[in-house]
């Protein structure tokens, strides 16, 4: 029996990036599954990733997520998109170990267009710039230190930052 090999690609980086975006375009471009764990951990906990944070807290949605991560290295094999603060967990950033992990990077500029008033983004209260700000400035090395490989998104849309992290994974899976 052939065991499985974990998802095609991870994809990580911070709110904005575009990560449930272009993990749904490399589904299609790939006719595979995609998957996202804050959707695997609403769908779980019959509510919403902001009703999550406010009603149980942010270490409950953390651990709840690092098992969704975990669940979804284990069984699927298409495109996996994980929620922007999910690498700051060290259990998580385990489970990552020898996962192939593409990091799009995006500027502060970009970011704040993209994720306008910050709705259903429960860490985004209050000033949003100086929000983001604070999240990319503490999170930034840790994405670094996880991906295998980054892709740059400010100012550029996302079915070309689909294309770029296709021909960066099919290049590793020929190499
Ligand atoms: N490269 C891009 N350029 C412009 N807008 C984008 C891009 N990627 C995503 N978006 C838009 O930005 C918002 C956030 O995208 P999303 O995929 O939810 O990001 P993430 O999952 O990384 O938080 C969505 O409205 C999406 O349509
Ligand atoms: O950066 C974060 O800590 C979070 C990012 C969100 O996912 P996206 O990055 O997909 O918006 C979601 O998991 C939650 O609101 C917390
Ligand atoms: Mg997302």
């Amino acid at each position: 029996m052939t065991e499985p090999h974990g998802p095609r690609v991870v994809l990580i980086g911070p709110m904005g990036a575009g990560k449930t975006t272009v993990a749904d375009l490399l589904a299609q471009a790939w006719g595979c599954e995609v998957r996202d764990t804050d959707q695997d951990v609403e769908a779980q906990e019959g509510r919403s990733v902001q009703e999550i944070f406010i009603e149980l807290g942010e270490p409950y949605f953390r651990d709840r997520e690092r098992a969704a991560v975990r669940a979804a290295v284990r069984e699927h094999t298409g495109v996996l998109a994980l929620g922007g603060g999910a690498v700051m967990d060290p259990g998580t950033r385990e489970v990552l170990v020898g996962q192939r992990v593409v990091f799009l990077n995006v500027g502060l500029a970009d970011a704040a267009k993209r994720v306008g008033l910050g709705q259903g983004r429960p860490l985004l209260v209050g000033n949003i710039r100086s929000r983001i700000k604070t999240i990319l400035t503490e999170r930034l090395p840790i994405y670094a230190a996880v991906a295998s490989h980054v892709v740059d998104t400010d100012g550029r849309p996302a079915d070309e930052v689909a294309d770029e992290v296709r021909a960066w994974v099919e290049a590793e899976e020929g190499a």
